[in-house]
């Protein structure tokens, strides 16, 4: 039996303090165990050098005739763009960040009825990632994978089937919209159907998997010094983020720092994974990114987190191997990837990597 994205932590409890989630609403001032200094974080301070030169991620025109190569360019330069013209509905969006919203502002102890336990994949609850910090992140989280109407069922328990259905809706979209952009990436390299057995882009996907992380920033008193989702880079192949009208997102890139991601209306930002490093043989870069607060508005955002399905063997395109040449890294699964990062965080991708020999 193929493993399933649930049972990916079966075997590897991550404690969380789920049930210390404050009430960030109550508190006018930073508390010491929420404020980040250098020490907590290496990159917390990266000051660009030289000062800041306003580039950016590109947003690109899906219906651009050239936006194949743009979106190539953009995975080997940033490893993240933002696309306008995708083909998913605005109210689809507006309907996912109504969700979002009713989803946080209800009662702290409404939320946890659906927290995520310590081997669990879905639910309510920090961030996996906060196990490897020794500060709190200014955030909350609920993860989906599959179906959501066991969880939502205890948040809402009469009204949650129009959740579910659009939950079911976004999900199709995104699915459709990330095999897409992963062609049109590929097909930029050179590399196309034949290439790749395993993900054809006339099958019904199910090839693929994926999953929602849905992340809320309450608004803080300090947000200098407080960080709302850690800097990581995604285990996914790609990941596609709706992020409401408050800038927060962050992508670094060595010679600028850290850059804001402006929110631009109706638009999508997409992270290229650790996954898509690998397939493409390091051309590809995932973004390291994180997430800033804000003193005056919240902050929503939901990512769309899409891999193959658990048992596929991801490896170097050979095409993009050098003839003399071995392949950057070794062949891995999507649950053996989480379970390495969930182990080793920021060293997980240098765990696939074959050690050359000189
Ligand atoms: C499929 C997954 C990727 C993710 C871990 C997860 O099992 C579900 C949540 C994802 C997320 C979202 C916030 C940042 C992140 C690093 C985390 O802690 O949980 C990512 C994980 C990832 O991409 O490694
Ligand atoms: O909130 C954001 O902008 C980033 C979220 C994110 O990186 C994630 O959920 O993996
Ligand atoms: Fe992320």
């Amino acid at each position: 039996m193929p493993t399933m994205l649930t049972d990916v932590f079966r075997g590897h409890p991550i404690h969380l303090p789920h049930s210390h989630q404050p009430d960030f609403t109550s508190l006018r001032e930073l508390p010491d165990s929420y404020t980040w200094t250098p020490k907590d974080d290496l990159l917390f301070a990266a000051a660009p050098s030289p000062p800041a030169t306003g580039e950016n991620i590109p947003l690109i025109d899906l219906n651009h005739p050239d936006a194949a190569n743009q979106i190539g360019g953009a995975c080997r330069t940033w490893g993240a763009f933002q696309i306008a013209n995708h083909g998913v509905p605005l109210e689809l969006l507006q309907g996912i960040e109504f969700l979002t919203g009713s989803l946080f502002r209800l009662p702290v102890q409404r939320k946890l009825k659906a927290a995520r336990s310590e081997t669990g994949f879905s639910g309510y609850g920090v961030a996996r990632i906060s196990s490897f910090f020794n500060k709190q992140m200014w955030s909350e989280g609920f993860t989906i994978t599959g179906s959501p109407l066991n969880d939502f069922r205890k948040l809402w328990p009469q009204h949650h089937q129009n959740f579910c259905d659009l939950v079911e809706e976004y999900e199709e979209q995104m699915q459709k919209l990330a095999s897409k952009l992963m062609w049109l990436a590929l097909n930029s390299l050179g590399v196309s159907e034949e290439d790749i057995e395993w993900a054809s882009v006339n099958s019904d996907l199910n090839w693929a998997q994926s999953a929602f992380q849905l992340n809320h920033y309450p608004v803080c008193p300090e947000p200098d010094r407080a960080m709302g989702l850690a800097a990581h880079t995604d285990s996914t192949l790609l990941t596609i983020l709706y992020q409401n009208n408050t800038a927060g997102l962050q992508v670094f890139r060595d010679d600028l720092g850290w850059v804001t991601v402006p929110p631009v209306p109706g638009s999508l930002v997409v992270n290229v994974g650790d996954l898509f490093q690998i397939l493409s043989n390091g051309l590809f870069k995932s973004v390291l990114h994180r997430a800033r607060v804000n003193q005056t508005r919240s902050r929503l955002s939901v990512a769309f987190l899409w891999g193959p399905q658990s048992d596929t063997k991801i490896s170097p395109v050979p095409k993009l191997v050098s003839p003399v040449g071995s392949p950057l890294y070794r062949s891995v699964t999507w649950t053996e990837y989480l379970q390495t990062k969930a182990t080793h965080f920021n060293k997980a991708l240098s765990m696939i990597k074959n050690h050359r020999e000189e």
